[in-house]
């Protein structure tokens, strides 16, 4: 029998098995990109379904009357037939800011509890879209393209770009990222307009009830609110039609709240002028027809991982679990409210 390093005669593993129990049932990202150790892997146990050989139901019934917590990450469901599996959950900690992954009704019904990423990410966000969208504006990636296959000397100078200051920006979704991305637009001199489900009280933007009659009024569109049942192909391509020839649209929430076949078509056909998207609908896979198009700024689902926010997460997901276990009010909790 080994020592471990507290000088008991425990085995590491014999030690782990007093841990509270969380169930992962995918890596989360965070966990290569700044270790595991981050997330205080040594006051939890991490059953990991991922990394065992038994079906994932067999899996969680042996383990069903000692897991505490779910890690819920990305896009690996927590959905009912899950919860039913695991009867002592009393709460989700998700390393994402978006919740699509979830059944929400579900853990209501259950009462379990739900915490995200909260604040963490939103300034991240909000940068790559302002990014995303003064690369489509300005061709940022496009003329990079031209002067590395040589062409501005063979053929001079790349067409110029269009000015960001003085754009309607319409915003899709208020919440911290929306409003983040508000504010810095803002700043760069956009008239900024928003559409969310309702009215925000604190601040003096216009707001449009109808998405339609947003992108009629915009030039911009910049998709920043969760998927749902209500937001899945919400930018359609009647949405799309309004926002018409000149029109730029941007995209940091989920793939699937743009019909993306519609966007491809518009793209395709000059109906729409550009896009900036770091979520697609079926990721990791991409529309071939986007990688000919120098008007469409591709990200691989990438905006909130910087690691200085990465270890922000940590230290909520860690803080999150640690007042649950102890019955103390949750950092980050989810609170179905706009
Ligand atoms: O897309 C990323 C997230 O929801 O955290």
């Amino acid at each position: 029998m080994g020592v471990n390093n507290t000088g008991s005669d425990r085995t590491q593993e014999e030690e782990q098995k007093d841990l509270p129990k969380v169930v992962l049932f995918r890596p989360p990202p965070a966990f290569s990109l700044i270790g595991e150790e981050s997330f205080a892997s040594n006051k939890f146990h991490f059953l990991k379904t991922y990394d065992s050989q038994l079906p994932l139901d067999q899996f969680l019934s042996t383990h069903s009357h000692s897991i505490k917590a779910i890690l819920s990450s990305g896009a690996a469901p927590v959905n009912a037939d899950i919860l039913q599996l695991l009867p002592e959950v009393g709460v989700v900690v998700t390393t994402s800011a978006g919740l699509n992954q979830i059944d929400i009704p579900e853990c209501r019904r259950r009462g379990i509890k739900i915490a995200n990423a909260g604040y963490v990410y939103s300034a991240d966000v909000a940068d790559l879209a302002v990014g995303l969208l003064i690369d489509v504006l300005r061709k940022v990636s496009a003329s990079d393209r031209y002067v590395r296959q040589g062409l501005w000397a063979a053929k001079g100078n790349y067409p110029p770009g269009s000015k960001l200051s003085g754009k309607r920006a319409g915003i899709v979704g208020l919440g911290n990222i929306g409003y983040e991305v508000a504010k810095r637009l803002e700043a760069f001199g956009c008239l900024v307009s928003y559409n969310s489900r309702k009215k925000k009280p604190y601040v003096s933007y216009p707001f449009y009830h109808d998405v339609c009659e947003l992108a009629a009024n915009c030039d911009a569109l910049i998709i920043c609110c969760g998927l749902s049942d209500e937001t899945r192909h919400m930018i359609n391509k009647q949405v799309l039609s309004a926002l018409g020839k000149e029109g730029v649209i941007v995209n940091i929430g989920r793939g699937a709240i743009i019909d993306e076949k519609e966007m491809v078509r518009c793209l395709m056909q000059g109906e729409i002028a550009g896009a900036g998207l770091d979520v697609f609908e079926n990721e990791p896979n991409v529309p071939k027809e986007f990688f000919a198009m120098d008007n469409v700024v591709l990200s691989p689902h990438r905006a909130v991982f910087t690691p200085e926010s990465l270890k922000d997460l940590s230290q909520l997901v860690v803080g999150n679990l640690e007042a649950f276990l102890s019955n103390k009010p949750l950092l980050s909790e989810y609170v179905d409210s706009e």
